[in-house]
C-alpha cells in the first residue's frame, strides 16, 4: 500500500497531510482527547509469537569486571543476539533521570510551545516531528521524535528547545565516551587492536534520536517503532521503566519469537547496526527490533544515539575489515561510500531490512 492508495473510502494522504499540518504530533491527538486510534497509525497484527515467559532474555553486561571478561562476553552478545544491555558504564543513574525528564517535559508543553519547533528538516542539525518516515510507511506509528545531529559538529544550541537543552548537550558528552570505549572492547573482541574502529571514524559521526510514545488509547492496535535494524555502526539507548523495546530470536532450528529488552535500572542498551555487522563481515549481527505500546495511561521515553563514520568522502570506503578475510572467511559485502550507504537507506522504509542485503556479494 502508498500513501496515496484509498482504502476503502480512507484516504491515507489527506490524513497524513492534515496530522502533520497540525504540528504538534501523535501527543497534540491525545491532547484532543481521541478514544480511538485514528486509521492512519492502524497496523496489521504481528504473526511472530512472543518468547516463552522466562525463557530468554538479552544479557548484561557489567563494564566493571576484567577487561577481557568484557570482551568476551561483549563479542559473544554481539555475535549471538546483536543486543546486550550496559551497567557500570560510568554515567550516573541520575543523569539518566534527569536527561529522560528532560524529553518528557518538552513534550508534555502545551502544544503551542513544541508546534514553533515542528519540522521535518534536518537543516540546522535539529527537528522535532512525528514518524520520520510519516510520507513512506504505510502505517504511521505511536511516537514524536526531536533529532539531534551531534557529530562531528554539533548544531546551534539555541535550535534545541530549552527545556531539554543542556540535558542534550550533556547527553551527547556522556554517551560519546561511552561510545568510544564500547568501540575499543568491539575492536578488540574482532581481533583487530583497540583503535580500529575508532580510526575508521565511527564515532564521530552522531545523531540522538530522542523519543516520546504518548499514552495511547488502543495500544495494541499499533507501534511505537516498526520492525527494522538500525543502518548506522552501533547505537547506544536508553529507555525509561516503561518498556516495550523488543528484539527477534532466531532460534538454531528457525523458530523466530520476539524478546523483551527489560528495562534494567541505570542501564544502556548497545546494538550492532548494519555497517558493523557489513564491517564485521557477519562476525557481529544487525538484529530486527521494534517498539510496542504497553500503556493506556502512561508515556515512554527512549533516547537512542547512532554512532557512524564522520569521514563521507568519495574515496572513503567501507565493507569488511581486510585483515577479517581469508581464503576461509571470504568477505560478504562488497565496499561502498557512506553516500551510497545512506542514499540506499533513505530510498527504502524504515521497516524493511534490506540494507545489508543490497551491498551482499
Ligand atoms: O524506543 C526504542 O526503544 C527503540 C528505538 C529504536 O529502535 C530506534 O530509534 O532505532
Ligand atoms: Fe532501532
Amino acid at each position: 500500500m502508498t500513501t496515496t492508495a484509498f482504502d476503502g473510502g480512507f484516504d491515507r494522504a489527506a490524513a497524513v497531510k492534515q496530522f502533520d499540518e497540525s504540528r504538534t504530533g501523535v501527543k497534540g491527538l491525545v491532547d484532543s482527547g481521541v478514544t480511538e486510534i485514528p486509521t492512519m497509525f492502524r497496523h496489521n497484527p504481528d504473526p511472530l509469537p512472543p518468547a516463552p515467559i522466562g525463557s530468554v532474555s538479552v544479557p548484561t553486561i557489567d563494564l566493571s569486571l576484567p577487561r577481557s571478561v568484557v570482551v568476551d562476553t561483549i563479542r559473544a552478545a554481539s555475535h549471538e543476539w546483536g543486543f546486550f544491555q550496559v551497567i557500570n558504564h560510568g554515567i550516573p543513574a541520575s543523569v539518566i533521570d534527569k536527561t529522560l525528564s528532560a524529553i518528557q517535559s518538552f513534550n508534555e508543553l502545551p502544544p503551542s510551545d513544541r508546534s514553533p519547533y515542528y519540522s521535518r528538516s534536518m537543516t540546522g542539525g535539529v527537528s522535532y516531528s512525528s514518524n520520520v518516515d510519516l510520507y513512506k510507511s504505510s502505517a504511521a506509528s505511536w511516537r514524536d521524535t526531536i533529532q539531534v545531529l551531534t557529530g562531528p559538529t554539533r548544531p546551534d544550541p539555541e535550535r534545541i528547545p530549552p527545556v531539554c537543552r543542556q540535558e542534550i548537550l550533556a547527553w551527547d558528552e556522556h554517551v560519546t565516551k561511552v561510545g568510544r570505549s564500547l568501540l575499543k572492547l568491539m575492536s578488540e573482541g574482532l581481533g583487530v587492536g583497540p583503535h580500529r574502529l575508532e580510526q575508521l571514524t565511527i564515532g564521530d559521526g552522531k545523531v540522538m534520536v530522542c523519543h516520546y510514545y504518548p499514552p495511547c488509547p488502543e495500544p495494541d492496535a499499533t507501534m511505537g517503532v516498526v520492525t527494522h535494524t538500525d543502518p548506522g555502526a552501533l547505537t547506544v539507548l536508553v529507555q525509561d521503566s516503561t518498556g516495550g523495546l523488543q528484539v527477534k530470536r532466531t532460534e538454531q532450528d528457525g523458530k523466530c519469537y520476539w524478546v523483551d529488552i527489560d528495562p534494567v535500572p541505570g542501564a544502556l542498551v548497545i546494538n550492532v547496526g548494519d555497517l558493523l555487522q557489513i564491517i564485521s563481515n557477519d562476525e557481529f549481527k544487525s538484529v530486527e527490533h521494534r517498539a510496542v505500546v504497553r500503556s493506556r495511561d502512561k508515556s515512554r521515553v527512549s533516547i537512542a544515539v547512532f554512532l557512524n563514520p564522520a569521514k563521507r568522502g568519495d574515496s572513503d570506503f567501507y565493507g569488511p575489515l581486510p585483515e577479517l578475510i581469508s581464503d576461509e572467511r571470504p568477505a560478504h559485502y562488497r565496499n561502498f561510500t557512506m553516500s551510497e550507504f545512506m542514499g540506499t537507506f533513505f530510498s527504502k522504509q524504515l521497516a524493511s531490512k534490506a540494507l545489508t542485503d543490497h551491498f551482499k556479494l
